[in-house]
């Protein structure tokens, strides 16, 4: 891939589409603050930032999913109200999101016909020769008869361009648009937003990869925690190099200063002492559709916690299952305490002492409907000690609850409350007692903290830190860097599937893993 040049032909006084100060608030986060964002003609805008940085929330006040607190959006210069995202269009802002949002069955007119305003609903010959048009344009080739369940990701997304196109867009948001695709899909996708941008459009890309944004943009914003960290202006990337360009990139990112608004807590950690291996998995092969896993070894020592960051969706929560006993191995071993697991029910890993405390809480983590109890109780059914001859023993089991319950501080009116009646955090409390209590070896996290409430998240964190700290060895599976970075002793990063990569959890930790997670080091 090699770096563009800025198409200075349509670069006008004006950007199209300007955000200024706007600010979006979710309870307890500050999803985006102040944030400040040009769109000119002729660009494509790349967005970058990890996890949570706010680059969907800036996107979804673009397209009508959002409305900002405060702060002010202009198209052309004047102060506009996008409220829908019918409105987002009317004023020329169409978005491609990561999945398709077209229907398979039907075939790429009907599809564009769907939704469209009314000139498109009945003359499908009109709209094959609208398209045809617009492809021709723009450099494009789909059959207008095809059902779109017969295309590719890649020609779906530019079914979907093609589309917004038709619809009159000017403003084109292509949200994490490559995420899904082939190298060759996004070499072809960033070959389209090219041309799209030398005809006068703006383009905001959103992606993770660093060589993307590098190959395709004509200008870099980072969000960083909400707020726009830095933006590299088009005259300065085409003056410096690609490795400057990516350690200053990787900095805005990750780097230490941008993240003194961090939500790191507590001490310190000391470094880790050592301890006997207690988890060794070697040569783990998973098969899956979206993301399969090839050799992926670990070690996990009793009182480390080892970190796996990643940017979502990169085979995390395939790997956790796997080794839960979840999902089938392919290939690979896993041995707890020395003995071999991977042959082993989810039940007797559990009765050997390896735990998961999974990210799906009230999906396959509980039973909703059932009581808090039987849900401190669902890797033990058939237990000896809470069932008798097939029949629920309520008496211990209702102690056994009563006990948990206390301990790890789930607030529930009683242990006969359907568990889905209790708050997120609540239930996490739940799933953390379950998995902790009793006689624990190995235990896997997946995304602790995911949608809990600062206290809880506070909470959570000490638990795992404890687990550590009482000898369990633990697997912290995050795409919240910061967490990663304060709790673990050493860092895995995965990506495709793979661990591309495993730091100690030292000063340069974090540029490093912000380095693997980008793509930028190996
Ligand atoms: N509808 C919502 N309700 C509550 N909190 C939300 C909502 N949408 C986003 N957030 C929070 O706002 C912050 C920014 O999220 P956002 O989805 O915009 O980030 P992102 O950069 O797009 O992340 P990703 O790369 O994971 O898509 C996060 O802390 C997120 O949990």
């Amino acid at each position: 891939m090699t770096q563009p040049g800025h198409p200075a032909a349509f670069r006008t006084d004006e950007p199209i589409v300007s955000l200024f100060e706007v600010t979006k608030r979710f309870p307890g986060v500050v999803a985006n603050d102040s944030v400040s964002l040009d769109l000119w003609p002729g660009e494509v805008h790349v967005l970058l930032g990890e996890n949570g940085a706010g680059k969907s929330t800036l996107i979804g006040m673009l397209s009508g999913i959002q409305t900002p607190d405060s702060g002010a959006i202009l198209v052309d210069g004047r102060e506009q109200v996008i409220d829908t995202p019918a409105r987002a269009l009317e004023l020329g802002i169409g978005t491609v999101f990561q999945h398709a949002m077209l229907v398979p069955s039907l075939t790429v007119v009907e599809n564009i016909a769907l939704g469209g305003p009314a000139w498109s609903r009945p003359d499908k010959r009109g709209i094959a020769a609208r398209m045809a048009e617009v492809c021709a344009g723009i450099g494009v080739r789909v059959d207008p008869h095809a059902p779109v369940g017969s295309l590719s990701l890649g020609e779906q997304q530019q079914v979907e361009i093609v589309r917004a196109l038709m619809r009159g867009s000017r403003v084109l948001v292509l949200d994490e648009a490559t995420a899904m695709l082939t190298p060759k899909g996004s070499e072809e996708l960033g070959a389209l937003m090219r041309r799209l941008v030398a005809r006068g459009l703006a383009v905001v890309f959103i992606t993770h990869k660093l060589n993307e944004a590098l190959a395709f943009g004509h200008r870099i914003s980072v969000l960083r925690l909400g707020r726009k960290v830095g933006e590299i202006t088009p005259d300065r990337l085409t003056a410096l190099t690609p490795q400057v360009v990516t350690a200053e990139v990787v900095r805005l990112m990750f780097g230490s200063d941008a993240a003194s608004a961090g939500t790191a807590s507590g001490p310190e950690r000391q470094p880790f002492a050592g301890g006997a291996p207690v988890l060794e998995i070697s040569g783990l092969a998973v098969d899956d559709e979206a993301v399969p896993l090839a050799d992926v070894d670990l070690t996990v020592a009793a009182g480390e916690i080892v970190g796996i960051a990643g940017i979502d969706g990169n085979g995390q929560k395939q790997f956790a299952e796997a080794v839960a006993g979840q999902r089938p191995l392919r290939q690979g071993r896993i041995d707890l305490d020395g003995r071999p697991i991977a042959a082993l029910a989810i039940g007797e890993r559990h009765r050997r002492g390896l735990r998961y405390v999974t990210d799906d809480r009230l999906g396959e983590g509980t039973v909703a409907a059932f009581p808090v109890s039987l849900n401190l109780l669902l890797k033990r059914v058939g237990d000896d000690l809470f069932w008798a001859g097939g029949l629920e023993r309520s008496g211990p089991i209702a102690d056994h609850a009563r006990r948990l319950v206390a301990e790890y501080d789930v607030r529930t009116p009683g242990v006969e409350t359907p568990i889905g009646k209790l708050s997120g955090g609540n239930i996490q409390k739940a799933l953390l007692a379950r998995e902790l209590s009793g006689e624990a070896r190995a235990v896997i996290f997946a995304k602790p903290t995911y949608g809990l409430d600062v206290q809880n998240i506070r909470a959570s964190r000490r638990r795992i830190r404890e687990a550590a700290d009482r000898g369990l060895a633990v697997i912290l599976i995050s795409t919240d860097l910061e967490e990663v970075l304060e709790l673990s002793d050493r860092i895995a990063v995965m990506s495709q599937g793979r661990i591309v990569g495993m730091v100690a959890n030292d000063r340069s930790a974090r540029l490093r893993v912000g380095e693997l997670m980008s793509g930028v080091a190996t």
